[in-house]
């Protein structure tokens, strides 16, 4: 992998560094950031090679911990309880970087209102492969090259002008790879109670889905345009997607689904605030 990160400029702070935030730290190091220009607060955690690991945020500061980036990536109902140590070592040189689901850059400014930024990113856990969307909108004064240079390594970026659709994505690209998980597991169950065996549906169904997302991106057609192609006329395809077409039930269930997802960032954001 390039090593773009090489000759990244400021010390980071990750308060959190579980699954996504991990994932991006991986990403990180492998594209040259120096593990000695980060830290990690996480009380469970398990310490990483290379990289100073503290319980919390107290011992990080009694270390003399300094830091020009700081990532928030524990849970948003975590942020009541961390902001309070937190707020006063974010100061005029530090970019405050958040991946939390729900809270909103309004939040952040008022939780660390002397940030030089607050920097609102969605990623995505794909990340972990260099394959996520990672989706990123910010107040003050932003360093754009060095988030970008941040966010490439994961994978696509998309800059939101401000971050009103922010809990719509969250649960489109954020928990998108959860549904989509969900959704070759459901195809290998019916597969598998059609009559294949457990290990042949599921590598069945992954294969499927990788080839159709992959033909999908590389040939630019529509997916209506392609799924022409596959069904024939009076075919086994077109028997198939009658039943999946029926009465837009699809459409339906997707849309029923992203917006119970959107909404509970809408939640989890008041119970950040204290309000939920
Ligand atoms: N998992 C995903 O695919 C995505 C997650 N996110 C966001 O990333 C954040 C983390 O989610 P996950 O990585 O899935 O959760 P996780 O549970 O894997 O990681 C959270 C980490 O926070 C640590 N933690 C708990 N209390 C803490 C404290 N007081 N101070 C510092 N660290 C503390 C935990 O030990 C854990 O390692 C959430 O805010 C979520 O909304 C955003 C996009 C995608
Ligand atoms: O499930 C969650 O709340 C987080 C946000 C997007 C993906 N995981």
């Amino acid at each position: 992998m390039t090593k773009t990160l090489g000759k990244f400029a400021g010390r980071m702070l990750l308060v959190g560094c579980g699954n996504m935030a991990g994932a991006m730290l991986d990403r990180w190091l492998a594209a040259g950031l120096d593990p000695a220009q980060v830290a990690i607060v996480d009380p469970f955690a398990a310490p990483r090679e290379g990289i100073a690991h503290f319980a919390s945020l107290a011992d990080w500061s009694a270390a003399d911990g300094t830091a020009e980036w700081v990532m928030l990536g524990m849970k948003p109902q975590q942020l009541g309880e961390v902001a309070g140590d937190l707020a006063p070592v974010v100061q005029g040189d530090t970019h405050l970087l958040s991946i939390l689901a729900g809270v909103s850059l309004a939040d952040l400014a008022a939780r660390f209102p002397a940030a030089k930024a607050q920097v609102r990113i969605l990623p995505n856990l794909a990340a972990r492969i260099g394959a996520g969307v990672s989706a990123v909108a910010s107040l003050g004064e932003v360093d754009e090259a060095a988030v970008t240079a941040l966010l490439k390594p994961l994978g696509t970026v998309v800059a939101l002008a401000d971050d009103s659709t922010m809990d719509l994505v969250t649960a489109f690209t954020g928990s998108g790879p959860a549904f989509v998980f969900r959704l070759i597991e459901s195809y290998a169950a019916a597969g598998e109670r059609l009559g294949l065996s457990a290990d042949d549906s599921l590598r069945l169904a992954t294969a499927t889905f990788g080839g159709a997302t992959a033909l999908l991106e590389s040939s630019g057609e529509k997916p209506g345009a392609l799924a022409a192609q596959v069904a024939s006329k009076g075919g086994t395809t077109q028997a198939g997607l009658d039943v999946l077409d029926e009465g837009g039930q699809l459409v339906a269930l997707m849309t029923n689904v992203l917006r119970a997802a959107r909404d509970r960032g809408r939640e989890l954001a008041d119970i950040a605030r204290g309000d939920g």
